[in-house]
């Protein structure tokens, strides 16, 4: 982590730069290629929970998670930009900060084993000391806040029922709990009014269709139907306001997008708060309520603004730096609020502003030195035409000299259904991009982001509406000038593995290669074997989704694995061996379909990951896997005549692979 620099506007770059010899050559400019050990040297930050304390008792450093060591854990940044302090050392676990003690540095910050989403909430002392808080082998707990008197905080757990979370208040100092809230119903627990009155309830019933409850902690009784409605809305929860007079509700009720809304707890009346034309996505206060903040995901990108909730004027006590801004926190003392500040070419910087001079103070480097940002490529959002006419949106990435030279490209797709594509920073990305592929980050029809009829477009109809999407995303990549439209490829993680296994195998001839990392390749095992504390929304999903028990039929018809003669590509496999949600097994047996028919296909599975790679040298050894696999089998074209055979062969297996 570097000295504190006064406020560097992280800003985009789009000048190219002229470098000296012995660098690639991208047209008329020169810009220099890094391995991916590169592009993960650069240091990811993180704030402490917004339900917590970020700053420390004394306002004097702020509490992030970084991992700068290869794994997160928790630090102390002092806010005069003096050496960070090391909180947490695991080398095993990555450990996130959730907050500061009230009224003195002990900390609370959360890790799984592996991967396995069985999180646990550890207090560490000021000493250093770990103690597991949550304990127990199939517990899964998470942090709810603190209670405004900081005699208490509150931590869900599963440990009653694997099914359903449990709330729990517990005491500052003897670490003696209550059982405040017993969910026997399948509520989701959102939000805990600072008094402690209130617990915020979500119902889902669909995922167009969910309601909002409160439970009376004090007088106990049935939770009181808070939005009760007809027809499809989807209700949510952002927040209590500081004194606990009102809950902050999402609702989609008014339109296309979530808006914010407040129910008076006392007389239970409703008043619209904020109304965007995009989904607001989170509202937060400052703690005595004097500043309220909400963020808007405005076209794929963050815009963020701090309102003083007194006037409804927008604050004005600092220049908000160009960027994407994020995990806004106040100090106690509400002088200074600190944020991590990131744009297309940068990772995300912890900074803090100082309310009364206006001074903004950065205090990390998190981009590897070793990298020039303007070797780096900003993202560009355009739009596209599929099979119906309907416009689909997508974060484009266009490498430094590919006008000049047309580049191999890849269709990216993300994770759901119903996640998005956003701009900001990737290092996957860039270090592709770095490599010479454009990357095109499609958000088929329902991605989240675009409205609820956009969003609601694919339900029981995926692998087919959105996966027409992905393939007309290739069309169009393919009519762009800087695109060799001969060398087009897919690659997504997940639900967009799926993709990219529904898209080798049911369009045979639209893609050249495809990398599927932790891709969704029988849907009728994976539904039938979600984990158990997903069962608040399991209706919900098999809603959208379909039912195993009932549409098995359409399940196989829709599931690479079952398809996978189809698939006469290259194909990279990516899987972290504790993934709750996709199994292991999905790629094992993918893996040994494909290769049955004579097509090179590689496999790396890392031991310790779940579904996501949060570890240094495996987020390496994955990027490195991408690039070193498109080098060899889409910018040269891998053909079944072309291999020795002339049957295609298979390819050699990853070292990490058990
Ligand atoms: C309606 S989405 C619920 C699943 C969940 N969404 C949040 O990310 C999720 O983990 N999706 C996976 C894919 C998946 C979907 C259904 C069952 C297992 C896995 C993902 O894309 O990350």
């Amino acid at each position: 982590m570097g000295a504190a620099a006064s406020c560097a506007m992280l800003g985009a770059c789009t000048s190219e730069k002229v470098t000296p010899a012995g660098q690639s050559e991208t047209g008329t400019s020169t810009v220099e290629t890094y391995g991916a050990a590169a592009f993960f040297e650069t240091t990811s930050y993180g704030m402490a929970s917004s339900a917590g304390f970020a700053f420390s008792p004394d306002d004097d450093a702020i509490l992030v998670h970084s991992d700068e060591t290869g794994i997160f854990n928790a630090y102390a940044l002092p806010i005069d930009g003096s050496e960070p302090a090391t909180l947490t050392a695991s080398d095993t676990d990555s450990t996130f900060a959730l907050s500061y003690f009230p009224g003195d540095e002990r900390i609370l910050v959360t890790h799984d084993t592996g991967g396995d989403e069985l999180n646990h909430i550890y207090l560490v002392d000021e000493d250093g000391t770990s103690t597991d808080l949550t304990p127990g082998e199939e517990v899964k707990a998470s942090f709810a806040g603190w209670s405004d008197d900081a005699l208490s905080f509150y931590i869900t757990t599963n440990e009653r029922d694997a099914r359903f979370f449990d709330l729990y208040e517990y005491d500052t100092e003897s670490f003696q709990r209550e059982l405040v809230f017993q969910n026997d119903e399948g509520y989701t627990i959102a939000a805990v009014s600072g008094d402690g009155t209130d617990v915020a309830l979500v119902r889902e019933r669909t995922s167009a269709d969910s309601d909002v409850y409160l439970a009376d902690l004090e007088a106990g009784g049935a939770p009181v139907h808070v939005t009760p409605h007809e027809g499809n809305i989807a209700y949510g929860v952002y927040d209590f306001t500081p004194d606990g007079s009102q809950l902050v509700f999402s609702t989609d009720e008014f339109g296309e997008f979530s808006q914010a809304w407040t129910y008076d707890i006392a007389t239970g009346e409703k008043a619209e708060l904020i109304a965007e034309d995009w989904d607001v996505m989170y509202v937060l206060y400052s703690p005595s309520g004097d500043y309220r903040v909400h963020a808007i995901n405005e076209d794929a990108r963050t815009t963020l603004k701090i309102t003083e909730t007194a006037t409804g004027a927008p604050l004005t006590a600092i220049d908000l730096p160009a960027g994407d801004i994020g995990s806004v926190r106040f100090s106690r003392d509400e002088s200074r609020i600190a944020f991590m500040l990131s744009s297309d070419t940068s990772p995300n910087n912890a900074m803090v502003a100082d309310l009364e001079t206006g001074e903004i103070t950065q205090l990390t480097d998190a981009l590897n030195p070793a990298i020039d940002e303007e070797d780096l490529v900003d993202a560009q959002i355009v739009r596209y035409e599929s099979f119906d006419g309907l416009e689909i949106p997508g974060v484009l990435y266009v490498p430094h000299g590919a006008e000049e030279n047309p580049a191999p490209a890849l269709v990216w797709v993300h994770g759901g259904p119903g996640g998005q594509s956003r701009a900001g920073y990737s290092a996957t990305i860039q270090h592709l991009v770095n490599h010479g592929y454009v990357v095109l980050a499609a958000n088929n029809r329902g991605s989240s982001g675009y409205g609820k009829t956009f969003f609601h477009m694919d339900d029981r109809r995926h692998g087919d509406v959105d996966l027409q999407d992905i393939v007309y995303a290739e069309k169009w990549l393919a009519e762009q000038s800087y695109v060799d439209a001969e060398k087009i490829g897919i690659i997504g993680g997940s639900y967009g593995g799926y993709m990219v296994g529904a898209a080798l195998a049911f369009e045979p001839d639209v893609y050249k290669v495809g990398i599927n990392i932790f891709g969704v390749m029988n849907w009728v095992r994976t539904l039938e074997s979600i984990p158990p504390w997903w069962e608040s929304f399991r209706e919900a999903l098999f809603d959208e989704m379909g039912d195993p028990a009932t549409d098995a039929e359409r399940h196989r018809a829709i599931s690479p694995l079952f398809h996978a003669d189809n698939i006469r590509v290259p194909l990279l496999v990516v899987q972290g061996a504790n993934d709750p949600r996709v199994l292991q097994v999905e790629s094992d047996e993918i893996v040994e379909a494909v290769r049955a028919n004579g097509v090179p296909v590689e496999y790396v599975v890392f031991e310790d990951e779940g579904h996501g790679f949060s570890k240094r040298e495996n987020r390496i050894e994955a990027s490195e896997a991408y690039v070193t696999f498109l080098d060899q089998y889409l910018k040269t074209p891998w053909s079944p005549e072309g291999s020795p055979d002339g049957e295609g062969e298979a390819a050699e297996t990853s070292e990490s692979e058990e």
